[in-house]
């Protein structure tokens, strides 16, 4: 070690040591907490390791006692930026700006006290540019689509068609109408035609603008890089579909009493599918939760405290009932058959005009 060691270096040296350790913890929080992102998370973790094993071969009881925060001119300063903190993707930006600019402090100040030292910050520095680059790309996807998500009033579930053409012809169509989310649902087709039609699906509905999510399969859902999976009472629990899919990918679950519904709003669901509400072509049931159901939904989602998830209707709904739906405090609507016939537009319109003029207590906000 280098003799060098004038108390101002040493400041610099643990004032950015500790700023960079918060700043990290931050993050790391963030990835834990916000995003659920166990992978990041743990890169944080050892990250702040790796650090504090560099900052142990700095002679402690000289960093310490080097420290005068009460003369430090630099603790009575803040920028309004430092105050305000928008959301997620902002903190994570100026909490990572923070870090590599303390890392790239330790960096320089620690070359005259221990090369050493220098070079290990020096990677720590380069594996965070990477960690904090894709924890900001995760919150700002994770955003983006729920904010989507929230946005939508339309949803439809289509089959994978004849072939990827008529796939894609149907999708467009359905975009073009209003519809803002579409599902894949087709029981019919092997794993590998499924995969690569919700592969085809997932570039289709990114350029549509709409999201893309897969029935009942996470596993096809993250491979084919989908915006999300919608799952049913029988199917994987939403916590381990969770660990499929990942934070960002949107997961949808199907609800059809009230204690389910209530049970979701304690889980890691993105949306809910609350029905049977109509005698429906598409999947036979034997009971039926009906309106009766759909405004008890509403009821107990006007009464809540935390905003509810988006919850879309389903079941039967045709332009001939869907007045009922919005009576009963639906604004959201998940549709197969009345979006398959000759004229989806005409019928995507009255949908969206019905949901509309909703007055009732409006589910799902
Ligand atoms: C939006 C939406 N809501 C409900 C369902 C039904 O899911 P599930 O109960 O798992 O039944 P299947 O679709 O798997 O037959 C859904 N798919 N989408
Ligand atoms: C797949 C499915 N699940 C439902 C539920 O209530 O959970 S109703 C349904 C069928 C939806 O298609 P259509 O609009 O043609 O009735
Ligand atoms: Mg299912």
């Amino acid at each position: 070690m280098n003799s060098n060691n004038s108390t101002p270096t040493l400041r610099v040296l643990d004032a950015n040591a500790n700023r960079a350790a918060e700043g990290m913890r931050t993050l790391e929080e963030t990835a834990r907490f916000l995003l659920s992102a166990a992978e990041l998370q743990f890169q944080f973790k050892n990250l702040r390791h790796d650090l504090s094993l560099a900052i142990a071969r700095l002679p402690r009881l000289e960093l310490l006692a080097s420290r005068n925060t009460p003369d430090d001119i630099g603790t009575k300063t803040s920028t309004p930026s430092e105050q305000s903190r928008p959301d997620t993707a902002s903190l994570i930006a100026s909490a990572s700006s923070r870090v590599q600019q303390a890392l790239r402090c330790l960096e320089e100040y620690g070359k005259s006290i221990d090369v050493e030292f220098a070079s290990q910050v020096e990677q720590i520095r380069y594996r965070v540019y990477d960690v904090t680059a894709r924890l900001e790309c995760l919150s700002l996807t994770t955003d983006t689509r729920r904010q989507r998500l929230a946005s939508a009033r339309l949803y439809a579930l289509i089959d994978a068609g004849d072939g990827v053409d008529e796939m894609q012809t149907r999708m467009k169509l359905l975009a073009d109408s209003g519809v803002g989310v579409i599902q894949l649902r087709d029981r019919q087709l092997d794993d590998r035609t499924l995969y690569e039609r919700a592969c085809v699906g997932a570039s289709v509905a990114r350029e549509l603008g709409v999201l893309w999510i897969i029935n009942d399969r996470p596993d096809i859902a993250f491979a084919a890089d989908a915006d999300g999976v919608h799952v049913g009472q029988e199917e994987l629990p939403v916590t381990a579909v969770r660990r499929i899919v990942g934070a960002e990918r949107l997961i949808g679950l199907s609800t059809h009493d009230m204690d389910q519904v209530q049970t979701a709003m304690g889980s890691c669901a993105d949306y809910l599918g609350c029905g049977p509400t109509f005698p429906s072509t598409t999947k036979q049931f034997s009971s039926f939760a009906g309106c009766d159901f759909l405004q008890s939904v509403s009821d107990y989602f006007a009464q809540l405290e935390v905003v509810p998830r988006p919850a879309f209707a389903i079941g039967g709904i045709t332009t001939d009932n869907v007045q009922q739906v919005a009576d009963a405090g639906f604004d959201r609507i998940a549709v197969t058959s009345g979006l398959a016939g000759d004229d989806v537009t005409k019928a995507a319109r009255v949908f969206l005009e019905t949901l509309k003029t909703n007055d009732a207590p409006v589910a799902g906000r």
